[in-house]
């Protein structure tokens, strides 16, 4: 045995070395579960064997992830409640639960009550934290500690190192996690109440998708057993973008959220068309859901000839009047046409069964069932409430000028329904040319038939680019649940672009939600920000600037090529000495103009990928088309002809903003390259 040491950092390795066997104890301990004993059936055998197999997977010990990452030293003991059955007034915050054999905890997960502080703690209010300490690792060893003693006067309020350090990591490989560093603005937002829908604007790079995923992490961590039952799903532009932050939340523990674009989650028909912009904002539009309504409802008709019931040797009428008064009951009730139509039947068996009764007859339930059954009454309910078919429906709106009139009466006008009128109907639904925006209408369709499942939380990234049918479609998935709201409007590069969130919040369903603002930036250099932000007044005027917590001289360079002909090479050899630097290049560049680059770079010898493959040591440069920049980023940017990027969108404001999610995409540093002049709202 050694003596205990007092060189401190030897120390805190010794807790780290000592968390680590306790974790592989607690592997072990998971593996070495003899499953045979404690199943009963094979299904069950099954099902605890994924859940040993997740849990192994679970406790895996990462060595490039930190155990831990703080310590709170406490003024006074905390409750065993607060901090996962721990006790005394230190602990060490990390990523999971650690605990030793004795049960006690060696690391406290992030999320816990009693982890809080670490975030949110400070000279005003420590909030009975007399020490926090934060941790430095450098390969997985533990290298350095960082304390700050809140409750001690004398010490002067510092700017940490360690937090700077990490901020500034080059960015290789997927989208990482941010416990450690977590501020305390973002952890207001993370750890919001489950019940409540919370919408944050925030500037680039403020961390709104890191806060977001952090978010289901906590909520997860706090309401497990409800939201393992309701499930969970983010929601993400496009499939780059989802494969860029997909291993955030499996490196916090959690393996069972659901991710999906909102096209993904309407897919009840096969996309193949596009549609003209005007012709997509009116598809979009919240005014087709009332058009929707009336389409499904279209087919009710009032029944024109009694329903006669034979039972036995006996005959029971329903007339028509009392049909009709059925019928119009259950259309005035705010149900779903399916469920309507399911109640029809058993109500007019209902009205057979009281004539029953009054001829002396004492039936029970399954005689009203059989009834309900009778082919007569069956014949009733497929002549008065037909049944509905989503696709078909919506095919017929698209495809029958008559129709469409019928059911956009007032609402749509005529030149508004001329241009949704698909141009080259397809015969069926399996061979029509559908667009992104008639599958967001096949969806309302269907939820105005059948009432679609809520899940406990979403989260919806990048959410000022949905049209208010899609803020519909999102909303259906939540209507018991809540949802976090992640945009910003200065981003909104569609024709139907969110420009209000309060508006926005009222399609989801949620008017009463949260608006809160984001400003502080994490991701762009002071410079770059402040260049990007000279377009706010042409794109989102009334938007603040976002901020930056860093001021690195020399970030921004703006070079004017004077031949287009030598601008591309200038390009490649701008990538090439971006690549001189550690992490990834990203070269940005209007959508028309990719292939050029992609023949440039490869003539050039530079190998790339495209956004949404992994970067790694070896592979660190992506061609990026400016249409799927949009939440990614790279420690350094090229950035080919701005004029070409705002020219390649339909109008100069879309054009402008699409510019503006492209400057900000750079951690340290941007180079922009032009030979046309720039736009003047950059002020030359
Ligand atoms: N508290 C933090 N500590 C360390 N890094 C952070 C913190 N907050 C955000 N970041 C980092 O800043 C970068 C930008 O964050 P994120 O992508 O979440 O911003 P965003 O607001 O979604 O940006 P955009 O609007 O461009 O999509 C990411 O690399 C993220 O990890």
């Amino acid at each position: 045995m050694h003596a205990p040491t007092t060189d401190p950092l030897q120390r805190e390795r010794d807790h780290l070395a000592a968390s680590r066997a306790a974790l592989t104890a607690m592997r072990e301990d998971v593996e070495s579960l003899d499953l045979r004993d404690v199943t009963g059936t094979w299904v069950s055998a099954a099902v605890l064997q994924r859940q040993v197999t997740d849990r192994i997977a679970a406790l895996a010990d990462l060595a490039h992830t930190p155990l831990f990452f703080g310590r709170l030293d406490y003024l006074h003991a905390i409750s065993e409640d607060l901090a996962e059955g721990g006790t005394g007034e230190q602990f060490y915050i990390g990523r999971r639960h650690v605990h030793d054999a004795a049960g006690d905890p060696m690391v406290i997960d992030w999320r816990a009550p009693v982890s809080q502080p670490f975030y949110r703690a400070s000279r005003t209010d420590p909030l009975d934290v007399e020490r926090r300490r934060r941790f430095g690792y450098t390969g997985g060893e533990l290298t350095a500690y960082e304390d700050e003693h809140l409750t001690d006067p004398a010490e002067a309020d510092s700017a940490s190192a360690l937090l700077a350090a990490e901020i500034e990591k080059p960015r290789v490989g997927p989208m990482r996690d941010i416990v450690a560093t977590i501020q305390p603005e973002q952890d207001e937002i993370v750890r919001a109440e489950i019940g409540g829908t919370v919408c944050v604007q925030g500037a680039p790079g403020t961390g709104k998708t890191a806060v977001g995923l952090h978010r289901v992490a906590y909520l997860l961590y706090a309401h497990r057993e409800r939201l393992a039952r309701t499930g969970t799903l983010v929601i993400g532009p496009n499939s780059s973008f989802l494969s860029y932050i997909e291993q955030v939340l499996p490196a916090l523990g959690e393996l069972d959220v659901a991710q999906a674009t909102v096209q993904q989650l309407v897919a009840h028909v096969e996309v193949r068309g596009e549609d003209p912009s005007e012709a997509a904002r009116i598809k979009g539009d919240a005014r087709m859901a009332e058009v929707l309504r009336r389409a499904v409802r279209s087919g009710i008709t009032l029944p024109t000839e009694p329903c006669v019931v034979v039972r036995g040797s006996r005959r029971y009428r329903v007339p028509v009047q009392e049909l009709t008064g059925i019928i119009e009951e259950l259309a005035g009730r705010e149900i779903r046409y399916g469920a309507a139509r399911e109640a029809l039947p058993q109500r007019i068996a209902h009205t057979v069964l009281l004539k029953m009764e009054q001829g002396g007859e004492a039936p029970d339930d399954r005689v009203q069932d059989a009834v309900a059954r009778n082919p007569q009454v069956k014949a009733v309910v497929k002549e008065c409430w037909p049944p509905v078919d989503p696709a078909k429906l919506v095919h017929r709106l698209l495809t029958d000028a008559a129709f469409l009139a019928e059911c956009a009466q007032g609402v749509l006008d005529a030149g508004e329904q001329a241009a949704i009128l698909w141009t080259k109907p397809g015969r069926s639904v399996k061979t029509a040319r559908w667009t992104a925006a008639d599958a967001v209408l096949v969806d309302e369709a269907t939820d105005l038939v059948q009432r679609t499942s809520s899940l406990g939380h979403v989260v919806l990234d990048e959410a000022q680019d949905l049209s208010p049918m899609q803020y519909r479609a999102v909303g259906r998935r939540c209507t018991t649940g809540s949802a976090t709201v992640l945009g910003d409007l200065a981003q909104g590069t569609t024709p139907w672009a969110t420009a209000s969130w309060q508006d926005a919040l009222h399609h989801l369903g949620k008017a009463g939600a949260h608006v809160e603002e984001l400003t502080k930036g994490f991701r762009v250099p002071e410079e770059v920000i402040a260049y990007a932000s000279r377009l706010l007044p042409a794109i989102a005027p009334g938007l603040a600037p976002a901020t930056s917590i860093r001021d690195l001289p020399g970030s921004l360079a703006v070079r004017h090529v004077p031949s287009p002909d030598d601008l591309v090479e200038s390009v490649v050899e701008a990538c090439r000495l971006a690549l001189g630097h550690e992490g990834s290049t990203g070269l940005i560049a209007a959508d028309a103009r990719i292939p050029l680059f992609a023949e440039a770079l490869t003539a050039a010898g530079l190998a790339f990928l495209a956004p949404g493959t992994e970067t790694s040591a070896e592979a660190r440069l992506t061609l990026v088309p400016a249409s799927l920049a949009k939440g990614l980023e790279y420690d350094y940017v090229v950035l080919d002809e701005p004029a070409a990027v705002v020219a390649g969108e339909p109008d100069e404001r879309t054009g402008l903003r699409r510019l503006y999610v492209a400057l900000t995409r750079a951690v340290s540093g941007l180079q922009l390259l032009h030979s046309e002049a720039l736009p003047v709202q950059l002020g030359a």
